[in-house]
């Protein structure tokens, strides 16, 4: 709860364009409770009527004291009226704060109601659901004689969105640091705030299925968010709404290690912004002793981790990559391997053409789905034909049982005899390579070790002995030998013929430079190096 002065820290005064508001007496440090109220005067949020929600607010009006009416009346109200019941309504719709444990009613009270707003709030109100009142925290340190202030918004949009929600619910144009920025930091504040805005979409479109089914996305997603506003500025309340979402993500896949330190994390961010004596603090200490209490936990046990399965001797940096599952930055000069399920996916990992959440794409409408890597499928030709469908439908003279076809952005396809299969009818999506699915898998792990140099050495690929003054094969250069003999050997007795052709292969070449987990718009074959991805 942090400290609770018993001394009042603050003062209600008049404040210039704002009519009353509460100003610090003292200087208030972050994590002080600076009021805990219960409501005088409550409500549903959704009553059918207005007419209705006039009654409930009358009645509970006369039933005030005759200097709880006063201070009733004498608050703001920024509606039209023509008679006294009707300025009571409009008093209430004016003034009232969320409460309830679904935060789905609204109150008055005396004290927190003369709180005004300002994006960058220096204060937090919080329905405090065991006490039974609403509380103010400082989540900043406010100085003495500095206006206390909390946000009357949803969430933190971009400076436009705030303004348009604050006059058309209180009729005012907010002044506050955020809303005063020149106009290239603005701009720099919305594009940042805009985008986390479109992340916390994405991750309620996902749902508690989403959890699972795009883990390692959502939670790139909150890891963005969070980086995002310590860019802003570093806010509890804000990375109080991201931890819990981290928190749950790894525990819905059985990872117990990742969890104990989003909860961690969580319970010093709720102990300043709602106080120790909160349901949510609770929780969330006892979810730090015992992760796998949460109800989410074990949907899936793809992340299994133990409680103290924590690297050590990490540095700081290298601890965030782990706590968020980065991707290791492809270091320069490496090759993409065949055998990397998330770029070359089974049939059963690819995505299904209805599923509009997957680890492959983000989802902004239901009309419209974006990939977020480009990806593979890679299988080996058993069967075809030249008639009706999927048997390869292809005018290909290549096609050759025991070739690889490779489909970008194969997706799953339900056929109408409910067979699985893929349908693709852009052949520039397909291409096909003249080996068998092993050895062209195989073959990418070899160039990865045959074709680089380290300090001046080289593998031979006749006979892997290392040399310093190998020859390259003069038509795929992809391989180095010892001499004649050795190349003589490898071309003809371990099949660098065959490979040799494809290793030439510009689409070959392109698809192990590519980075495909960075998307930037479709490609196609013919696949190129350096293409924008
Ligand atoms: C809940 S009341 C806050 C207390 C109010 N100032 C009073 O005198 O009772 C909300 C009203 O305060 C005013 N207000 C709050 N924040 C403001 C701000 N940042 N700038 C201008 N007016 C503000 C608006 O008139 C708004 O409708």
């Amino acid at each position: 709860m942090g400290v609770t002065a018993s001394l009042p820290m603050y003062a209600v005064e008049d404040v210039p364009g704002k009519g009353k508001g509460l100003i610090a007496t003292k200087d208030i440090p972050k994590g002080t409770r600076i009021i805990s109220e219960k409501p005088i005067i409550a409500s549903g949020r959704h009553v059918a009527d207005m007419e209705q929600l006039q009654i409930r607010i009358c009645q509970q009006v006369s039933s005030l004291s005759e200097g709880q009416q006063r201070e009733f009346f004498s608050m703001d109200n920024i509606y039209p009226y023509t008679n006294s019941t009707e300025r009571w309504r409009g008093i209430f719709r004016t003034n009232a704060l969320r409460i309830g444990p679904v935060l789905d009613e609204e109150g008055i009270f005396f004290k927190a109601c003369r709180i005004n707003h300002a994006c960058d709030n220096n204060a937090q109100n919080f329905w405090n659901e065991n006490l039974n009142q609403l509380t103010i925290h400082a989540v900043r340190d406010i100085r003495k004689g500095e206006e206390i202030t909390i946000s009357y918004l949803g969430s933190r949009r971009n400076r436009r969105a705030r303004q348009e929600e604050l006059w058309e619910n209180f009729k005012f144009t907010c002044s506050c640091r955020l809303c005063s920025l020149p106009p290239d930091q603005s701009r720099d504040s919305d594009s940042k705030l805009d985008r986390i805005h479109e992340l916390d979409c994405i991750i309620d479109q996902g749902g508690v299925p989403g959890l699972v089914s795009s883990a390692r996305r959502m939670l790139s997603y909150i890891d963005e968010q969070v980086r995002l506003w310590n860019e802003l500025t570093p806010n509890e309340v804000s990375l109080a709404r991201a931890y819990p979402d981290a928190f749950q993500i790894a525990i819905a896949n059985g990872d117990l290690a990742r969890g104990r330190i989003f909860a961690e994390r969580l319970v010093p961010l709720y102990l300043t912004t709602i106080g120790d004596d909160s349901p949510e603090v609770i929780q969330y200490s006892k979810l730090v002793r015992d992760p796998a209490t949460h109800d989410y936990y074990g949907m899936s046990m793809k992340w299994k981790t133990t409680l103290d399965e924590v690297p050590q001797g990490l540095g700081p940096k290298e601890f965030e990559d782990w706590l968020w599952k980065r991707r290791k930055e492809t270091a320069q000069g490496q090759l993409a391997g065949l055998r990397d399920p998330e770029t070359f996916p089974s049939f059963d990992d690819l995505p299904d053409e209805r599923d509009f959440e997957s680890k492959y794409f983000e989802c902004r409408d239901m009309a419209n789905r974006r990939p977020v890597r480009h990806w593979c499928f890679l299988a080996e030709i058993r069967d075809f034909d030249f008639f009706v469908r999927l048997h390869m439908t292809v005018k290909d003279s290549q096609i050759q049982k025991g070739y690889t076809v490779a489909i970008l952005y194969a997706v799953r396809h339900a056929f109408m005899s409910c067979e699985p299969g893929i349908r693709h009818e852009n052949p520039q999506m397909m291409k096909i390579f003249p080996l068998s699915l092993d050895r062209l898998q195989n073959l990418s792990e070899n160039v990865q070790k045959f074709s680089t140099e380290l300090d001046g050495v080289r593998i031979c690929h006749g006979c892997g002995k290392k040399g310093t003054s190998l020859k390259q094969c003069g038509k795929c250069s992809s391989f180095w030998y010892c001499n004649r003999v050795c190349q003589k050997a490898d071309w003809i007795e371990k099949g660098h013929k065959a490979e040799c052709k494809v290793l030439k292969d510009p689409d070959w070449r392109a698809m192990l430079h590519r980075k495909w987990d960075e998307f930037n718009g479709h490609v196609h074959f013919p696949l190129r190096i350096g293409e924008s991805s």
